[in-house]
C-alpha cells in the first residue's frame, strides 16, 4: 500500500504526514517498507501497541532500580537517572474526547496528491484536518482500516460524469461505514508554467474525468490529451519537469501549491459541475432525527418478474424518497443458470443494487422498509446512515 507525499511520493510522505499525530507523539513507531505502521509490534492496533509500549517501559524502569553488585539499595535513594518526561503518558479524558468540529485532530485519507479535488472535499468537511494522500482508492480505505487515518473521503458521483463505479465496488469489499457526504462544486482551471500562453500549449494533462468534462473546450484548443492519476499529480508533473508546451486541468489550490499560473477558470463544458464525496470511518455514527439523514444500502434479489419493482415499493409505500439507485454486476457470481423446462437453460447477469434514501435509521418507517425488503432480498447491508450535505 502506498501513501503519497505532495512532492516526494511514496511512504516517506506518509511518515511526515502522520508524524504529527498527537496520540503517537513520543511513541517508538515502526514504519514498514510497505507503508504499514505499528507501535513496534506488527499486527497490533495503535491502542494495543501503546499499552504494550507502556508495559515495556515500566519493566525497564524496574530493572534500573535493581541493586547493583549486591550492595542493597545503592541507587534507590538517588534521583532517577532517566528523564521521566520521556515515558509515555497515560491517556486522559482530553485525549479521548470527541473530535472538534474543524477536524483538527483528524487524519483524512484520499486518493491523489495535495491540491486534488478530493483534498478540497476533505478540507470542506474538516477544515483543519491533516490530509493523508494515497495512490489508489483502495489505499485510502486501507489507511483507515490500519489506523493510519481516521476517515477517508472518496468521490462517489459527479453531476456531469455520473457514478465512480470503483468506489461502489470497494464499499462492498471493505467494512468501513459511511458517516457523511460532501457536495463539492468542482471548478476546473487550465494551468501552465508561469509565462506560458494558452496558444503555446500542445497537450493537456489531467485526470480522465476532468479531460472528459472539458471535451468541447479542449477540442477548440486543438491540443492532445493525456491521462494522469489525479489532477494535482498532473500539476506536479508539469511543474517538476518544467514542461512549457503542456497545460494541466486542476484546481486553483493546485496552481498555488505547484507554482503554476491559472490561464482559465471554469474550464469545464458544463459550468454546474458538482462531485459528491463520501466520508468513511471504522465505526458507524448513531442515526438521529433532529436533522436530515440519508441511508445507503446494498442488496441482491432473487430472479423473478417484478422483484425490483417490489423492492422499490417498500420505500414508496412509506413515502421515503430515493435519491440514488445504482446497479453493479456481482463479480463473484456473474452468471446465473436458470433451469426452466419450457425454455431450457438460460443465463442472466446478477446484480447488486445500491440505493440511497432520505430517511434516518432512527425512524420507524426506515426500519420497517428494510424489514420488508429483507423478506425477499437475498442479501442486505446498510452501508451507513449520515447527515445530508446540502451546503454548496
Ligand atoms: O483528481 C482529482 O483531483 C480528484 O480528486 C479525483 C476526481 C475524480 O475522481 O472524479 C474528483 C473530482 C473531479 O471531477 C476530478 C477528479
Amino acid at each position: 500500500m502506498a501513501l503519497k507525499s505532495p512532492l516526494l511520493g511514496g511512504a516517506a510522505g506518509a511518515i511526515s504526514q502522520l508524524g504529527h499525530s498527537r496520540v503517537w507523539s513520543n511513541q517508538a513507531l515502526v514504519v514498514f517498507s510497505d507503508g504499514e505502521r505499528s507501535g513496534g509490534l506488527p499486527g497490533l492496533s495503535p491502542l494495543r501497541a501503546i499499552r504494550s509500549a507502556k508495559g515495556e517501559s515500566s519493566s525497564k524502569s524496574a530493572t534500573e532500580l535493581q541493586p547493583v553488585d549486591g550492595r542493597a539499595n545503592v541507587n534507590i535513594s538517588r534521583k532517577p537517572q532517566k528523564d521521566l518526561s520521556s515515558f509515555p503518558k497515560p491517556l486522559s479524558v482530553s485525549d479521548l474526547s470527541s473530535t472538534p468540529e474543524d477536524g483538527s485532530k483528524l487524519r483524512i485519507s484520499f486518493k491523489g496528491l495535495s491540491g486534488s479535488y478530493s483534498e478540497d472535499a476533505a478540507l470542506k468537511a474538516y477544515p483543519s484536518c491533516e490530509s493523508v494522500p494515497c495512490s489508489e482508492f483502495e489505499d485510502a480505505f486501507k489507511a483507515v482500516e490500519l489506523w493510519l487515518a481516521d476517515k477517508a473521503v472518496l468521490p462517489i458521483e459527479s453531476s456531469s460524469g455520473g457514478s465512480i463505479h470503483r468506489n461502489y465496488d470497494l464499499l462492498l469489499r471493505h467494512r468501513l461505514h459511511i458517516v457523511g457526504e460532501v457536495q463539492l462544486p468542482v471548478n476546473f482551471c487550465l494551468l501552465a508554467l508561469p509565462g506560458v500562453r494558452m496558444e503555446q500549449l500542445k497537450r493537456v494533462l489531467s485526470h480522465p474525468q476532468a479531460l472528459a468534462l472539458s471535451d468541447a473546450v479542449l477540442t477548440k484548443l486543438n491540443v492532445a490529451r493525456e491521462n494522469v492519476d489525479d489532477t494535482a499529480g498532473a500539476a506536479q508533473l508539469v511543474a517538476l519537469n518544467e514542461l512549457e508546451d503542456t497545460g494541466v486541468i486542476a484546481s486553483a489550490r493546485a496552481a498555488e501549491i505547484y507554482g503554476l499560473n491559472i490561464l482559465a477558470e471554469r474550464f469545464q463544458d458544463n459550468l454546474d459541475n458538482i462531485t459528491r464525496f463520501l466520508v468513511l470511518a471504522r465505526d458507524p455514527i448513531i442515526p438521529r432525527t433532529d436533522k436530515q439523514f440519508k441511508t445507503s444500502i446494498v442488496f441482491t434479489l432473487d430472479e423473478g418478474p417484478g422483484v425490483l419493482f417490489k423492492a422499490l415499493a417498500v420505500f414508496a409505500l412509506r413515502n421515503i424518497n430515493l435519491t440514488k439507485i445504482e446497479s453493479r454486476p456481482q463479480r463473484k457470481r456473474p452468471l446465473r443458470v436458470v433451469d426452466d423446462s419450457n425454455t431450457g437453460t438460460a443465463k442472466y447477469f446478477d446484480y447488486l443494487f445500491y440505493i440511497d434514501f432520505e430517511a434516518s435509521m432512527a425512524e420507524s418507517r426506515a426500519q420497517n422498509a428494510l424489514g420488508h425488503l429483507q423478506e425477499f432480498a437475498t442479501f442486505l447491508r446498510v452501508l451507513g446512515c449520515y447527515p445530508m450535505d446540502k451546503i454548496m
